[in-house]
Formats: structure tokens, sequence, C-alpha cells
């Protein structure tokens, strides 16, 4: 490269800097003064420094205590605002749901996909894509095979997996990510494939590879000025590499559907999908194609990272409560016995089964800010303003945590969950690890249903010991918005 070239480049860098400078500036000094309060932040740095110190559930928890239960952070020129507690929680996103359910702008899936699919959607779009795909969940039933039995097939594989490891230690986390997304390709496409198999594979690691690169790069990569910064500092450029991979395997699947298509023998999401854009015409409102991929790819990233998550985090709470694992499963034997796998129609008589996991959701407290909402015009709350375009927090964390509805929150005990008659007390609906109000998880019954027959079935075959024995793994979590336990290794003795 010659000098002249070399000037150039770097006068081009400077004016970028210069642009995005002044951009940041005159957008933060547009807010309103009555913006939720907050601490007070730098000069375009806003409150970056203070986020990217600690942990930030302790931040939050801080902030709280400082300023109040709505209050506000500055990520360079972005607001972000947090919403405490429960009262708070139930009048933003439960009442006043139309004006709180947006999602914040992403550059990433405007640039994939529109701006379509579930998870990144707002306003008219969100809520027919939304009720489609819950409806198309509810009534699942291609192929004359319910949700149930869907997840039973995969249960069996996991256990069987599990067992090859004949109860020498071993990291749980891989095989349940696999298990997990299995049943979501079981959901989209029709069947289940082999853990061994290159296309799952593949789709597999690209889906990992992609929520580690969104995890490191945090919520930097939503800065506007973040994607004209040189090289790939915020992994942008390699997050749209491997969504564009990831459709692609989608779509592939889409167009091998729309080949075999038969309106009369549905198979999966796919084909009821293609059944409705067959009925209405390829272009009209939500029925296009990209809207599937892009729905498609909102149900594994919803349903992979998340339930394997808490279900390693049983495993944890499993480790270091050994009298609790014990009755979990004397309640499985003198309900369900050991000569067949637990079904759903057993859940109303195993509470204590349903009492740990409750208590595991809380603990784990996963997605303690849930996923970011976003204001798509200013909103009005308690004599504040929140300026369109704030990023929206939800702290499920200042509910789950609450030592007026959870007494000794720190403490893990599915007791706290039980009456006297060793039914559910009610306490476990303030356990809101799924969030609230319309823009709620729309996997929380598959989630329930995963959860509750790949822990009681692992539970009635197995017993789950710690890799030396005394030695217990840590319940400490890797830091970031999610609470995503560290790697540990465990025994699965078979009983
Ligand atoms: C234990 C497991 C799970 C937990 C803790 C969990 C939690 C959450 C949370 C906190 C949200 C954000 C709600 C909000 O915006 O306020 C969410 C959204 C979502 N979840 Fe889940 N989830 C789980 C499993 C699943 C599964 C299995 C699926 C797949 C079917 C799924 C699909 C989704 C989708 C598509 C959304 C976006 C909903 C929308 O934007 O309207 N989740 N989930």
């Amino acid at each position: 490269m010659d000098l002249g070239s070399l000037l150039d480049l770097n006068t081009v860098l400077v004016a970028i800097v210069v642009i995005l400078l002044i951009c940041l500036v005159s957008r933060s000094l547009q807010w309103p003064a009555n913006i939720p309060p907050g601490p007070p932040g730098y000069p375009l740095l806003g409150n970056l420094l203070l986020l990217r110190q600690g942990n930030i559930l302790d931040t939050f928890r801080n902030l709280r205590k400082q300023h109040g239960d709505v209050f506000s952070v500055k990520v360079g020129p972005s607001l972000t605002v947090v919403f405490n507690g429960i009262d708070i929680l139930k009048e933003a996103f439960i009442k006043r749901a139309d004006e709180f359910s947006g999602r914040p702008y992403r550059y990433i899936s405007e640039k994939v996909f529109e701006g379509k699919g579930i998870g990144s959607s707002s306003g008219e779009h969100w809520k027919l894509t939304r009720k489609f795909s819950s409806k198309t969940l509810r009534e699942f039933g291609f192929g004359g095979r319910s949700l149930e039995s869907r997840v039973k097939e995969e249960t069996a594989s996991y256990l069987d997996s599990i067992e090859q490891h004949n109860g020498c230690p071993f990291d749980i986390k891989p095989l349940t990510v696999l298990a997990v997304s299995n049943v979501t390709c079981s959901i989209a496409f029709g069947n289940r494939f082999e853990y061994t198999d290159a296309r799952f594979k593949r789709l597999t690691s690209l889906f990992a590879d992609n929520f580690r690169l969104t995890v490191e790069s945090g919520a930097v990569r939503n800065l506007p000025g973040a994607r004209y910064l040189p090289g790939d500092m915020f992994n942008i450029k390699k997050l749209i590499s491997n969504y564009n991979d990831i459709k692609e395997c989608i779509d592939e699947q889409i167009n091998e559907h729309r080949t075999k298509f038969d309106e009369d023998n549905q198979r999966d999401f796919i084909d009821a999908f293609l059944t409705e854009q067959n009925k209405r015409g390829k272009d009209e409102q939500i029925f296009e194609d990209i809207n599937l991929s892009a729905i498609i790819i909102n149900l594994f990233l919803g349903g992979t990272v998340t339930l394997s998550g808490i279900f390693v985090w049983a495993i944890l709470y499993l480790l270091h409560n050994k009298n609790i694992q014990d009755k979990l499963r004397k309640e499985i034997e003198s309900v369900v016995g050991t000569s067949r796998l637990p079904s759903l129609a057993d859940k109303p008589a195993l509470p204590y089964n349903e009492a740990f996991m409750t208590e595991v959701h809380r603990m784990a407290n996963f997605a303690p800010f849930s996923v970011p909402h976003g204001a798509t015009k200013d909103i009005q709350f308690r004599g504040m303003t929140i300026p369109s375009g704030s990023m929206i927090l939800v702290s499920l964390d200042s509910v789950m945590n609450d030592p007026n509805i959870f007494e000794n929150p720190d403490t893990f005990n599915p007791d706290r969950y039980l009456g006297q008659d060793g039914q559910l007390n009610g306490k476990e609906r303030n356990v809101i690890s799924f969030s609230l109000g319309p823009r709620t998880c729309l996997g929380e019954s598959l989630a329930r249903l995963k959860l509750f027959t790949l822990m009681t079935s692992l539970l009635q075959r197995f017993e789950i010991l710690p890799e030396v024995p005394d030695q217990l793994p840590s319940l400490e979590s890797i830091p970031g918005l999610t609470r995503a336990p560290k790697d540990f290794k465990c025994r699965i003795v078979k009983i």
C-alpha cells in the first residue's frame, strides 16, 4: 500500500470517528430532562465503564437502591431503562403492554431477516407472527404425533447416550444441547437427527458459535456506529455470516418440504406454514419465506441455550443437595414406578418434583433481565419520559430474589412452594423466569414439558454424583447478561 492510499485510509477513519462522535453528542443532548434517574456518566461513553466493572447483577441491584425502581443508564448514545419490582413490572408489561411490548432496533436482524420473525420484531408483524406460531405449537399433532411423543422419543435417545458413559465423569451440557435442539428439529423439520449427523452438527455448532459471539460482543455491538468501525471489533460481520449460513441450512429444509408438500399429510411446523402460504399467497402479510426462516431460528435460539442452561443448573443443585435428589426419586418411584417413562399426565401427582424445578428456575435466574424490550415511541411512565428508541430491561431478578416474596432468597429450598397438604401453595406464580405479559416466552409450555420429561426420566434411571466424591462443582455463573453455569463434570450411574 503506498503512502497516498494510507493517508486516504487514515482520513476516512478519522472522518468516521468524528461523525460518530457528533452523532453521539447530538443524540444525548436530545433527551428530555425527566428521563428516569440514574448515575452520572462521562461524555460520549455514558456509564459504559460502570457497566463493565464487576458483576452486572450486583451493579443493577445497587443502582436500584440508589435511584429507585425505574432507573436509567447510558450506554454511549443509547438510553437503557431498567424496570424493577413486581408492581412496576405488572403495571408496565401487563397493564400497559401495548406501549411496552416492542423490541429495540437490531442491525443484525434487520440485515439478515429484514426485522422479521418473532423475537426481534414489533407491532402488527410481531402480533400476527406470534399468534400463528403459538397456535401451531399449541395444537401440534402433525404426522399423528404429539409434542409429548417427540419429547419422549428424544428423551429415550438422551438416556441411552448417557448410559454409554458407564458412570465415568463427563460434561452433560453438550449432550443436553443436542437433545434439546433435536426436539426443535422434530417440531420444525418433522424428524430428529442422530447426534453424529453432519448437517445437525453443523447447525448446532453455528448456533453455539453465534451465542458465544453475542455474549462476547455484549450490548456494544448494537450501538449505531459500531458496524462502521474498522475490522470486526464486535463480531458483527462474523455474526451476520453465521446467520446467513444457518439461514441457508433452514432454506434447504424449506425447499425440500416444498417439493414433497401434501396438504392432507402435514408433517411439521414448516408444512403448517406452507399450507397458510398457499391459501393466502406468498406475499400476503406474514407468510413469506423469510419470515418462516426467521421464526425457525427464533425457536432454536429461544429454546436451546436457556433450556439446556436451566437443566445443567438443576444437575448442579442435585449434586449439592443429595437429600433432595433422593426425595425426588422416591416420589417418582412411588407415582410412576420404574417400568415406564414418566408422562405429562403424572405431573400433578409429582408436586415435589414441580417444586424442585420451580426453585431451580428461581435460583438459576438464567435471564435476570429477560430479553430487552424497546420503546417504539416516547412513553410517559409515573412522571418520567422514556424516549423513543430506549432499550427497556425487565428485571426478573428483582422479583425472583425479592426477600418480601421469597424468604431467605439465597437459600435453595423447594419446600417454600409446598403447603401443609404437600401441594403447590401458589408462591410458584411469582417465579417469572419466562417473563410476563403478552411478550412472555413463546415456548414456556414446551420448555416445561421438556424439563419435566428429561429430569424425571433421568432421576428414575440414574443417580447423579460428583466427579470426585466430596468435591462439589462451583455454583458461580459465567459473568454476563445471562447466568450460564460454569463447565463441570459429573458421574451419572445407573441404578
Ligand atoms: C427454560 C427455558 C426457557 C426460558 C427460561 C425462557 C425464557 C424466555 C424469556 C425471559 C423470554 C423473553 C420474554 C420477554 O421479552 O419479556 C423468552 C422469549 C422467547 N422464547 Fe423462551 N425461554 C425458554 C425456553 C424456550 C423454548 C423451548 C422456546 C422454543 C419454542 C422459546 C422460544 C422463545 C421465543 C420465540 C421468544 C420470543 C418471544 C417474543 O418475542 O414474542 N423459549 N424466553
